[in-house]
């Protein structure tokens, strides 16, 4: 009598066709779940109106991932011709004009599907405080002059305003902090010092008690507390600072001002209305405005130092301890990342890695340097910036060391920097992530492991179950608690 294998039996064809069938169709779902997935991409445009100019920046992020730290990143910036929109209070329509180009470089910039969706906002600095102050009228149109533009363009209109010195300072501290995707490390976050051309401020998270409620700021990000002092000064960022520094050595009668932050040689006819065309330094009669005095360079570090210290008042402190101007601010703390005017002097000085006395040293030498030397050395830069470099570098010194009171043990904890993960440290993308809620308050929860691990594990798994199943089949015989096979 013979015995009937069940290989050969009609049964069992179909269940071994079945299981090739399901393993097969297990791979392709696997394959196919594993694929990576098109990436959907969102965008903002976020337009930073400085004192001296505006930047246009547009940043995306993967669209699944927005509230994760330091997904979104820069991908454009344009930077608008001309100066910023303050300098439109006498034609407040160019202001408007001016940004137009940016918002064409935005919608070569941005998929045409993807315009509709994508928030617009500008936030304007110091330079409009300053107008604000000056000419409440003129600032408004302004910006109602470059609200039109936006809402003219394709994209979603969030609005235009003037933010506060608190905003742009803790914004900047938001942007640096994400983009080194801090908020989730134990290290401990970074200050943000930002200088511009009318404005300038510092941020930092404190061990002290905020003893100022105007200098504190309070975030929840990630499930932390972050307990954040901020201080913006108006009128002394790099271009506002300067005409200050003038004030201070010029008086209406003079026709010749021999000055120290300049290179020895430097000499240039300058109008009076050029310093003191500014809500920071005292009204001189329409006269005075009118006339002009001859500006002569005498290059000495130590000398244009001692001047710049009388723009900073040191005196009066009403707290345990100020920075300047009777402001309050708690000792400097951790790392810092200086950006804006202060990366642009320092690097072009070449003195972003060194200690604070070879820096004095460096700057005591390109202060002495004759002006015709810098020009032959740097043929390529306009001579209007060239020749404020010693000023700017001495102030810097100045504001970190007597102002801030950063020390030699401690100036090796400020980072010179323009960009991080390629996106320019400066508060618009910190400003985006809020207003689009980017930042949740509690860490997000995490699965254990990405999806398309965990479709390709369980898979794994099956697989390996269903083959010790066949395997053991085969090898081992049918299971002894089965019925025993009839004998044909
Ligand atoms: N490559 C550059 C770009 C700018 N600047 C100067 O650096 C200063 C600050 O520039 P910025 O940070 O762009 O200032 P704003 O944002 O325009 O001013 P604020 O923030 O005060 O409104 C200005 O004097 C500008 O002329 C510079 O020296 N080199
Ligand atoms: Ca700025």
């Amino acid at each position: 009598m013979k015995t009937k294998t069940p290989w050969h039996s009609g049964k069992m064809i179909c269940v071994a066709v079945f299981f090739i069938a399901a393993i097969v169709t297990l791979v392709a779902i696997a394959i196919v779940q594993n694929k990576p997935l098109e990436q959907k991409y969102k965008y903002g445009i976020v337009l930073d109106a400085g004192s001296s100019h505006t930047a246009m920046y547009i940043y995306e992020w993967p669209a699944e991932k927005e509230n994760n730290t330091g997904m979104v990143g820069q991908r454009h910036k344009c930077k608008v011709k001309g100066k910023g929109i303050s300098s439109y209070a006498r034609e407040v329509a160019g202001a408007g004009r001016s940004l137009a180009m940016c918002m064409e470089e935005a919608k070569q910039c941005i998929p045409a599907a993807k315009h509709q969706d994508t928030p617009v906002y500008l936030g304007a600095t110091a330079g409009m405080r300053l107008l604000m102050k000056q000419d409440r009228n003129s600032a408004v149109k302004v910006m109602e002059a470059v609200q039109q533009t936006l809402q003219a363009s394709p994209f979603s209109y969030q609005g235009a305003r003037i933010i506060s010195g608190q905003e742009e300072g803790a914004f900047g501290w938001i942007t640096v902090n994400y983009l080194g995707k801090n908020f989730q490390k134990a290290a401990g976050t970074m200050g943000a010092l930002d200088l511009g051309g009318a404005s300038t401020q510092i941020t930092f998270v404190s061990k002290e008690t905020i003893q100022s409620p105007d200098n504190a700021m309070e975030f929840r990000l990630y499930g932390n507390d972050y307990q954040v002092y901020t201080h913006s000064f108006l009128c002394y960022g790099k271009d506002q600072v300067l005409k200050l520094a003038l004030e201070k050595k010029l008086k209406s009668a003079d026709t010749s001002l021999e000055d120290p932050c300049f290179h020895t040689g430097y000499s240039e006819d300058k109008l009076f209305q050029k310093v003191f065309d500014s809500p920071c330094v005292q009204a001189v009669s329409t006269d005075a405005m009118n006339k002009s005095f001859m500006h002569k360079g005498s290059g000495n570090f130590i000398e244009c130092q001692n001047s710049i210290k009388d723009i900073f008042n040191f005196s009066q402190c009403k707290n345990s301890q100020c920075s300047f101007n009777g402001v309050y601010q708690p000792p400097v703390e951790g790392t810092f990342g200086a950006f804006s005017a202060f990366y642009f002097v320092m690097n072009f000085l070449n003195l972003t890695g060194q200690s604070l006395a070879d820096t004095k040293k460096g700057m005591e030498h390109y202060c002495q340097t004759p002006w015709n030397t810098i020009v032959e050395n740097h043929p390529k830069v306009d001579k209007k910036y060239l020749a404020e470099y010693c000023f700017s570098g001495t102030y810097i010194l100045t504001l970190l060391e007597n102002g801030y009171n950063f020390t030699s043990e401690n100036w090796k904890d400020i980072n010179f920097i323009d960009k991080i993960e390629g996106s320019n440290a400066g508060w618009s993308l910190g400003y985006m992530l809020n207003l689009t809620n980017m930042i949740p308050a509690e860490a997000p929860d995490t699965p254990l492991m990405p999806h398309g691990g965990f479709v390709t594990l369980m898979l794994f798994l099956t697989l390996f179950l269903l083959i010790l199943l066949f395997l053991g089949y085969t090898f081992l015989g049918r299971p002894s608690c089965l019925p025993p096979k009839e004998i044909v």
